[in-house]
């Protein structure tokens, strides 16, 4: 990979206002120092996220810039994710809007073949990001840089003293690097299970941590419980989930993998944590092939003793322990003039008073953990041109319902602004549009 190029994007400007309060269509942005003019909204994140939005403002004629900061689309895919992944939601769940995966990809679509699907979506629809663009400070955008920008690094007591690899899950390629060795791989999420089902695969003894509990489920039953989801509350949906679970799976906490107090789909939607969609690694935990451990208390020269007191040695550890938004880092939101005057969360460009209200507050995504602050499904807009996409936790389903939502509305603010720009008779620079 190419090393990033800094783009640093200024807001000279409101999105749709100029400094004395007429609106007008040009998004100016600073890149390297020059000033360039973008027609239409500027889209931080060139994932499934960024083309998704992207493709439904080309559908209704809304040009766009979509600035990525790795040189190829989908980087989370392409360079960060192990060989052996797949979609562990049915394709229709995946999809995103307005194409289609093609009919002859199977129900759980490998990576290469979803990475395919995404590179003729952008094709499709004329989506050509600017690669090696990293966006390190902006003001006016679609935000569209993923639950999982940076990955989650959590320091240890006696980490220095570890004198092995440590690397975490979004450089784990395969565990043929790891062959006839112990692995500790800390976290039990989606990402740990499979990379402890892999190291098996490839003759690693791995054992796994497990500081808390952890939701599992059988793949095979999400696309039953979207069904249930049509007639029943989610509560009974659980019940039925963890009926199915209990019959197919056993008592995981007789594993070492004791399961939450709330229900599976309930602790998604009201924390985010998705519950682990099992693909064969619990026979693997059963069959004493992979190791079970509470959390680390501390890391030593040649492995790590755990809170029960027992010490074990490693050969390595890998860190499956998530992914971070990186929105603070880069996303400056700058006060309003008319905030202090603003009662209602009416959208500035359209007065459409319908829309979202966001109060008095200054701040849309929070600092502590980069999310936008209003629960989805108000997350996805905030004031002056500010969108967000794909934070809803709700996966690649969530990140095509905020990308419809987001085109529709600035397509009416769009619309609403085109024909004020020409009663002004005052056309927008084409410099840098697609
Ligand atoms: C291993 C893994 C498997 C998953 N599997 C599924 C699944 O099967 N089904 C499902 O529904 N969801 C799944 N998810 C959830 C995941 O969030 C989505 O699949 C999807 O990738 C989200 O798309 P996104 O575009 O929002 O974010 P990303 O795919 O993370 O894309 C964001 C893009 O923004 C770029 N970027 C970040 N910061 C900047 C910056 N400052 N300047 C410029 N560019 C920037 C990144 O390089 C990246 O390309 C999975 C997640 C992971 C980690
Ligand atoms: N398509 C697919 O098959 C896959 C999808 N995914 C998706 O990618 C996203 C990220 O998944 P994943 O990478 O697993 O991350 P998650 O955030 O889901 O899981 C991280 C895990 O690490 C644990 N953890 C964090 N810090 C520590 C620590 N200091 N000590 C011990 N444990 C720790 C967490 O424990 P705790 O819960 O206690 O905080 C949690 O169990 C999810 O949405 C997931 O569904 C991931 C892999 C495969
Ligand atoms: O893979 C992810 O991160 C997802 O969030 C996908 C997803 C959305 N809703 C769910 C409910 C249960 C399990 C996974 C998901």
């Amino acid at each position: 990979m190419k090393r990033w190029r800094e783009a640093e994007c200024k807001r000279v400007h409101d999105p749709f206002y100029a400094g004395d309060g007429r609106k007008v269509a040009v998004n100016p942005v600073e890149i390297d120092g020059k000033c360039i003019r973008v027609l239409g909204p500027i889209i931080v994140g060139g994932g499934p996220s960024g083309l998704a939005v992207a493709a439904c403002l080309k559908k209704k004629g809304i040009p766009c810039v979509v600035l990525e900061r790795a040189n190829c689309v989908a980087s989370l895919w392409q360079l960060k994710a192990y060989d052996r992944l797949r979609l562990h939601l049915p394709k229709k769940f995946c999809q995103l809007p307005l194409m289609p995966f093609p009919s002859w990809f199977p129900t759980y679509p490998t990576k290469q073949q979803f990475v395919a699907y995404l590179e003729a979506y952008a094709r499709e629809f004329g989506i050509r990001p600017r690669f090696d663009e990293a966006v390190v400070a902006a003001e006016w955008l679609v935000v569209a840089t993923g639950e999982n920008a940076e990955a989650v690094v959590p320091g240890f007591d006696g980490a220095g003293d570890f004198k092995r690899p440590i690397l975490h899950t979004s450089l784990y390629k395969s565990g043929d690097a790891f062959r006839g060795k112990r692995v500790l791989v800390v976290g039990c999420g989606n990402s740990g299970m499979e990379v402890c089902l892999d190291l098996c695969h490839h003759g690693a003894h791995p054992t796994i941590v497990v500081r808390d509990s952890r939701e599992m489920l059988c793949r095979s039953t999400f696309g039953l419980s979207m069904w249930l989801l049509r007639w029943l509350p989610v509560r009974a949906v659980d019940r039925l989930l963890l009926l199915a679970a209990r019959l197919l799976l056993g008592d995981t906490a007789k594993l070492g993998l004791p399961r939450p107090q709330l229900g599976p789909l309930e602790l998604k939607l009201r924390s985010g944590k998705t519950p682990v969609l099992d693909v064969g690694t619990l026979e693997k935990i059963k069959s004493g092939a992979i190791k079970v451990r509470p959390a680390i208390k501390k890391l030593m020269e040649h492995g790590a003793e755990f809170t029960d007191g027992r010490s074990e040695g490693f050969d390595a550890v890998v860190l499956a322990t998530g992914y971070k938004s990186n929105v603070p880092y880069w996303l400056k939101v700058r006060h309003h003039p008319s905030d202090a005057h603003r009662e209602t969360g009416a959208c500035c460009h359209c007065s459409d008073s319908t829309l979202p209200s966001v109060g008095q507050e200054q701040e849309f995504f929070s600092e502590k953990d980069g999310l936008p602050r209003r629960a989805f499904p108000h997350g996805w807009k905030g004031e002056r041109g500010l969108y967000a996409i794909g934070f809803t936790k709700r996966g690649l389903m969530g990140a095509s319902l905020d990308a419809t939502r987001i085109a529709e509305d600035i397509e009416r603010c769009w619309k609403a602004e085109v024909k004020t720009t020409m009663a002004f008779a005052c056309p927008p620079t084409r410099q840098a549009q697609e």
